[in-house]
């Protein structure tokens, strides 16, 4: 099979060929739907405590953009439903080529413009690549937020910013060391739903604590537009890097809300 991707010949639907984990019962992303969610009163808020990096970059995979710093620097994040403390490893964006599509997560069934993930990794582990392969869903920790289309964002804008600059697949740009992550986040990490998956593309392993955020981020529709000129290793525009919901199974799915 070629290269995994978003396109007929090598998409979601065929993924399973390689990683037969496609079709299990703990997979993401999925529909959250309000009507079967239960609030768990128990749930504490989140604290993400993200440190600028000196030497990160802004990169085109092929499949999303990302910005991936060079090493940890103590970037992290806890509480919420997690049990111990979670290294920040990267961030990367699922977009669609119109607005009525572009989310991983859909909420009763409502797809988002785009979805923004941070990727954390459970530091009882020694690396990244470890937490994944831990086995059971508290290897990673991935916040999501929704990126719905209205206000410039100006937190994310020295990354849109960048877009232009890694428009092919397989480029790279350093992004600037005065880079405010934590300016991308609400204030307070409350309203979230909180469920065991996935990784949303291959290897697909089941090691992911999900925290998917009730309130969306706004982003401009240039912002949004600049997501819409990146181009994935096909010469093709990356729009569409989103896997559809799987199904649920017998999991439930908590939320911090009532
Ligand atoms: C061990 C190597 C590692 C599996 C491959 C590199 C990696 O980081 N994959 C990854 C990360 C996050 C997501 S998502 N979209 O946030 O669920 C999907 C895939
Ligand atoms: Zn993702």
């Amino acid at each position: 099979m070629a290269p995994w991707g978003y396109e007929k010949d090598n998409g979601p639907a065929h993924w399973h060929k390689d990683c037969p984990i496609a079709n299990g019962k703990n997979q993401s992303p999925i529909d959250l739907i309000n009507g079967e969610v239960k609030y768990d009163s128990g749930l504490k808020p989140l604290t993400a405590k993200y440190v600028p990096f000196s030497d990160a970059k802004f990169l085109n995979n092929g499949h999303s953009v990302q910005f991936q710093p060079s090493a940890g620097n103590g970037s992290e994040l806890t509480g919420g439903p997690l049990a111990v403390k979670y290294n920040f490893e990267q961030f990367h964006f699922h977009w669609g080529n119109n607005d009525t599509e572009g989310s991983e997560h859909r909420v009763d069934g409502k797809m988002y413009p785009a979805e923004l993930h941070f990727v954390h990794w459970n530091s009882t582990n020694p690396s990244f690549k470890d937490a994944v392969g831990s086995g059971g869903p508290n290897g990673l920790a991935v916040l999501g937020f929704f990126l719905k289309v209205g206000a410039e964002n100006a937190a994310l804008k020295p990354i849109t910013d960048l877009i232009p600059k890694v428009k092919d697949a397989g480029t790279s740009v350093t992004v600037p060391s005065n880079f405010d992550m934590q300016a991308i986040l609400p204030a307070t990490l409350t309203d979230y739903y909180t469920y065991d998956g996935s990784l949303t593309t291959p290897p697909l392993a089941e090691c992911v604590k999900w925290i998917v955020f009730k309130q969306p981020l706004e982003v401009s529709a240039a912002q949004m537009e600049a997501f819409r000129s990146v181009i994935n290793r096909d010469g093709k525009p990356m729009g569409g890097n989103y896997r559809p919901p799987c199904p649920l199974h017998d999991r439930a799915v908590k939320t911090s809300f009532k």
